[in-house]
C-alpha cells in the first residue's frame, strides 16, 4: 500500500481502535521528546520571539519544521518509539507569510492575520509544506524566481495568481459570495438580482484558481504525502487533484461555519461545490452542528445517502466529522514570561491604572459584528453613569480585504460610531473607546490579552475564533471574564466558562458587560479554570494530528472495505434465486431506488429537491417483485418516515426509516426497533419452514451502506439470516436485479 509510513498493517482491522490509541501515546511520548528538544532551544525560541518584527514569527515556523526526526525508518514503530514525520502538504489560500517586495528580486516576508495561520503554525508533528498564494501580484519571472526562493526557506510554495484572477476568486467568489453566504448574511444584493454574468465570470475565475493549487500540488506530490486543502477558497481542490491522481489521500477542512442547506441552496454553485469537496477523503468542520449541514446539504441537494460515517456517492463514502480546532497554548503561555512581554504588561498598567480594560481583536470584517459590540458598550455606559471613567474598550481592528466594497463600507461606518461615541462620554483626559485599525505584533497581543479584564468576543457568526482561546490562554494570573457570542464555533466548546450572548440583542450584551465587570473573584476563578482547561489540552497539533491520523484511517477502512466485498457470482444468484421460495430482498432507497438527482433540480418551476422520488421507470418493477407471494422487500433508507410513506404507500413491502430506527409494513404502523419496544412479529411474517434468503443489497454503486445494513440486519435477527441462508449475497449492481429478474421474465425497464 502506497500509505505513510505510519500506516499499520492492513490486515489487523479489528485493531483499528488500539492502533488509533498507539498513535495517540506515541504522539504524546513524542511531544514530551520535541518539548524537551525545546527546553534546550529556549534561549533560541526567546531570541526568535524578542523581536518585534514579524518576519522573527515567520523564522519561527520554519524552525519547527528543522526539528526533524531522522528519515529512512520503514514500519510503524521506531526503537526509540518516536513516528517517522508524516509529509503534508497543506494547500490554503494564504500562505503563513505575506510577500512584500523590496527590488527587482529581493523580497520582505511578514507573517499573515487570521486564526488558519494561527492554528496551522503550530503543525510541529509533520515534515509540513505549505502551498498557497503570497498575496501579491508577481507578474516578471525574476520576480517568480526569487519569491519561490525566499518562500523555500520557510517551506513554503507559491502559487502565482495574476491580477484579475484574485480580483475575481478572492475579491469576488470567495470574500463576496461564499464567506457572506455561509456565515449567515446572504448574497450581496447585485448578484441576487443579475442573471449572473459577474457571478458566473467570479464562478470561472474560481474554477481556475484551484486548478492552478492542484497543479501545484501535483508538482511537488510525492507517494505517501497526504494532502491536507483549507477552507471555502479551495472547494474545487479535492476534485483537481483525484481527477489526475485518484490514490493521493486528500482532506479538506473548512474554518468557517457550513451553513444550514436552506442558506446553501442560494448559491448558484451549489451542487458543483459539494459535488468536489465529495472527491475528498475526508471532509472536517470545527463542530458538529456545521458536519450535519453539510451531510444534509448532501443528502437534500445532490439526493446522496447520509450516514452516520459521512455520505455516500456512487460507492465511495465520504468520511465526515467535526475535528474542533486549538491554539498552540503553550507558546502563549512561554510568550508571557519574556521580558518584553513583561514590559508591555507593566506599560499597558500604568497606562490604564485604575479603569478596568475590555479587550476585542477582530479582523475589520462584518462578521465580527464590531458595531453591535461597539453599541452594546455604548448602552453600558448610559446605563452605568458611574463606569464612565473607570472603564476603557480597547479595539484592535486588523485591516482586512480592504478591497471589498463590503468592507470599505464597514470600515467608515466602525469610524463613524467610535467617533460619536467618544465624543459622547470622552472626557479631556480619557476616551472610552480606543479603536486600532491595525494589527498588532505577537508580543503586544499577548500583553493585552494578559493585563485585560472583560474580553468581549460578538461574532454574528464564526467558524471557531481563536481570539477567546488566546485571551484565555494569557489569563492564568488575571482570570478575566470571557463574553462570548453563542453564534461563534468556540460558544460549544468554551460556553461553560464563559458569558455567552446573542450579539444582535443589544441590551443582553449590555447586561453582560456589567454582570462581567462586577463578578466575584471566585465565580472568575471557576469559570477561567474550565476554559483554561479546554484550551491547553485541546491544541492545534492535536487538531491536526487528529484529523490526519483519521484520514488515513479512513483511507485504509475504504482498502478494507472493497477487500471485504466478496466477488458475486452472478450465475450462482440467479440459480439460488430461481430455486427459493421464499426471499428477502433488501434494497436501498437514496441514489438506489430514486431518480438521479441531477433530474430532481427544477420541475414545473419548482425545486424538488427536498424530497427524494422513486424513479419512475422502476414503479412497474418494484410492483411486480412486491405482488410476489415468495418474494419480501425491505426498503432501508435513511431517510424519515415521511418520505418513505410518500413513496411506498401502494406497495406491499416493508419500510426501514432513519437507518433502520423505524420499521413498519406498507399495511401496518411504524414501530421503534430500540431493543426496548422492539416489535419482531413482522419476522415471522416471512420466517418460514425453509426460509431461503437472499440478501440482496441493491445499490447503484459498490458497496452498501453498511451501518443501516447492520442495524436491519440486527433487528431481523442474524441468526436467521446466516445459518438458514447459506447465501448472502453482497449484490452490488442494478444490472444484476435486471438479470435475476429478467430470468424471472419480470419486465424491468432500467
Ligand atoms: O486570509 P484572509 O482573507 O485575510 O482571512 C483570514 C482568515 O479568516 C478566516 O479564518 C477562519 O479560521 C479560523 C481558524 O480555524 C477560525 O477560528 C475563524 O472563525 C475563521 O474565520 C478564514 O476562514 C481563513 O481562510 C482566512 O485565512
Ligand atoms: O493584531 C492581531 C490581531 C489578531 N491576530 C491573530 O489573528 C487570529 C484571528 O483568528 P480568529 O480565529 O479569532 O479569527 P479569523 O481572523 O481567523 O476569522 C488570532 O490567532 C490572532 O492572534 C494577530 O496575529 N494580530
Amino acid at each position: 500500500m502506497s500509505g505513510s509510513k505510519c500506516n499499520v498493517d492492513p490486515a489487523t482491522p479489528k485493531s483499528r481502535t488500539e492502533r488509533l490509541m498507539k498513535e495517540r501515546n506515541l504522539r504524546k511520548l513524542n511531544r514530551v521528546f520535541n518539548l524537551n528538544e525545546k527546553a534546550g532551544d529556549s534561549l533560541r525560541d526567546a531570541d526568535l520571539f524578542s523581536n518585534d518584527s514579524a518576519l522573527t514569527e515567520t523564522e519561527n515556523f520554519a524552525s519547527l519544521n528543522e526539528e526533524e526526526l531522522s528519515e529512512g525508518i520503514d514500519g510503524y514503530e521506531r526503537q526509540d518509539q518516536r513516528l517517522p514525520k508524516q509529509r503534508l502538504l497543506v494547500v490554503a489560500n494564504r500562505l503563513p507569510v505575506s510577500a512584500v517586495r523590496q527590488g527587482k528580486d529581493s523580497w520582505q516576508l511578514e507573517i499573515s492575520v487570521g486564526g488558519l495561520v494561527s492554528a496551522l503554525l503550530g503543525l510541529k508533528e509533520f515534515d509540513a509544506r505549505w502551498i498557497g498564494w503570497a498575496g501579491v501580484n508577481v507578474p516578471d519571472e525574476i520576480g517568480q524566481e526569487a519569491l519561490t526562493k525566499a518562500l523555500a526557506e520557510k517551506k513554503c510554495i507559491p502559487v502565482f495568481l495574476d491580477e484579475d484572477t484574485v480580483h475575481q476568486y478572492y475579491n469576488g467568489y470567495c470574500n463576496n459570495i461564499i464567506w457572506p453566504l455561509f456565515h449567515y448574511l446572504g448574497l450581496p444584493q447585485e448578484d441576487r438580482l443579475s442573471t449572473t454574468r459577474s457571478f458566473q465570470s467570479q464562478f470561472d475565475a474560481y474554477k481556475k484558481a484551484n486548478q492552478m493549487f492542484a497543479d501545484v500540488v501535483h508538482e511537488h506530490y510525492e507517494d505517501g504525502d497526504v494532502v491536507w486543502c483549507h477552507d471555502y477558497h479551495l472547494m474545487f481542490l479535492p476534485r483537481c487533484l483525484k481527477e489526475k491522481n485518484s490514490n493521493i489521500k486528500v482532506g479538506w477542512f473548512l474554518h468557517t461555519p457550513f451553513p444550514s442547506s436552506e442558506i446553501h441552496r442560494m448559491l448558484p454553485s451549489r451542487r458543483d461545490l459539494l459535488e468536489s469537496v465529495l472527491a475528498a477523503d475526508l471532509v472536517g468542520f470545527h463542530t458538529y452542528d456545521y458536519a450535519r449541514h453539510f451531510v444534509s446539504a448532501c443528502t437534500r441537494i445532490l439526493g446522496l445517502e447520509g450516514t452516520p460515517e459521512g455520505v455516500e456517492n456512487q460507492g465511495k463514502l465520504t468520511r465526515v466529522a467535526a475535528f474542533p480546532i486549538g491554539i498552540d497554548s503553550d507558546r502563549f503561555i512561554r510568550a508571557l514570561e519574556l521580558p518584553q512581554v513583561q514590559d508591555h504588561i507593566k506599560e499597558l498598567k500604568e497606562r490604564f491604572a485604575g479603569r478596568k480594560v475590555m479587550l476585542g481583536v477582530d479582523r475589520l470584517d462584518m462578521i465580527k459584528g464590531i458595531p453591535q459590540k461597539i453599541l452594546a458598550f455604548e448602552e453600558f455606559l448610559e446605563e452605568n453613569p458611574e463606569w464612565r471613567d473607570k472603564v476603557v474598550l480597547l479595539q484592535i481592528a486588523v485591516p482586512t480585504r480592504t478591497d471589498v466594497p463590503e468592507y470599505q463600507k464597514l470600515s467608515s461606518q466602525v469610524h463613524e460610531i467610535v467617533g460619536r461615541i467618544n465624543g459622547r462620554f470622552g472626557t479631556l483626559t480619557a476616551v472610552p473607546i480606543h479603536h486600532l485599525d491595525r494589527s498588532l505584533d505577537f508580543h503586544a497581543l499577548c500583553a493585552l490579552y494578559a493585563v485585560t479584564d472583560v474580553a468581549l468576543i460578538t461574532s454574528l457568526r464564526d467558524g471557531m475564533n481563536l481570539v477567546s482561546y488566546e485571551f484565555v490562554a494569557c489569563q492564568a494570573s488575571k482570570k478575566g471574564v470571557l463574553i462570548l457570542s453563542e453564534f461563534a464555533g468556540a460558544a460549544q466548546s468554551l460556553g461553560a466558562g464563559a458569558l455567552l450572548v446573542n450579539p444582535w440583542n443589544i441590551a443582553e450584551v449590555a447586561a453582560s458587560i456589567s454582570q462581567a465587570l462586577n463578578m466575584p473573584a471566585d465565580e472568575r476563578e471557576k469559570m477561567h479554570q474550565h476554559n483554561f482547561m479546554h484550551v491547553t489540552t485541546h491544541t492545534s497539533q492535536e487538531w491536526a494530528a487528529t484529523f490526519v491520523s483519521e484520514l488515513n484511517d479512513t483511507i485504509i477502512e475504504a482498502q478494507l472495505r472493497t477487500r471485504q466485498v466478496p466477488f458475486l457470482p452472478v450465475k450462482v444468484a440467479v440459480e439460488r434465486y430461481l430455486q427459493s421460495n421464499n426471499r428477502l430482498l433488501m434494497l436501498g432507497f437514496n441514489a438506489t431506488l430514486t431518480e438521479p438527482a441531477s433530474t430532481q433540480g427544477v420541475r414545473g418551476g419548482h425545486i424538488r429537491e427536498l424530497q427524494s422520488r422513486l424513479h419512475l421507470e422502476i414503479k412497474e418493477t418494484l410492483k411486480k417483485l412486491c405482488d410476489d407471494r415468495r418474494t419480501n422487500i425491505v426498503i432501508l433508507s435513511g431517510s424519515d418516515r415521511a418520505v418513505l410513506d410518500d413513496n411506498f404507500r401502494e406497495y406491499n413491502l416493508w419500510l426501514a426509516a432513519e437507518n433502520g430506527m423505524f420499521l413498519r409494513h406498507s399495511t401496518g404502523e411504524w414501530m421503534t426497533t430500540m431493543p426496548e419496544n422492539l416489535n419482531m412479529d413482522w419476522v415471522d411474517s416471512v420466517k418460514k419452514e425453509h426460509l431461503d434468503l437472499i440478501l440482496s443489497f441493491v445499490k447503484l454503486h459498490l458497496y452498501g451502506n453498511t451501518s443501516m445494513q447492520r442495524v436491519i440486519l440486527e433487528s431481523f435477527n442474524q441468526r436467521i439470516c446466516y445459518s438458514i441462508s447459506g447465501l448472502v449475497l453482497f449484490q452490488t449492481q442494478l444490472l444484476m436485479l435486471s438479470k435475476v429478474i429478467d430470468l424471472l421474465r419480470f419486465d424491468l425497464l432500467v
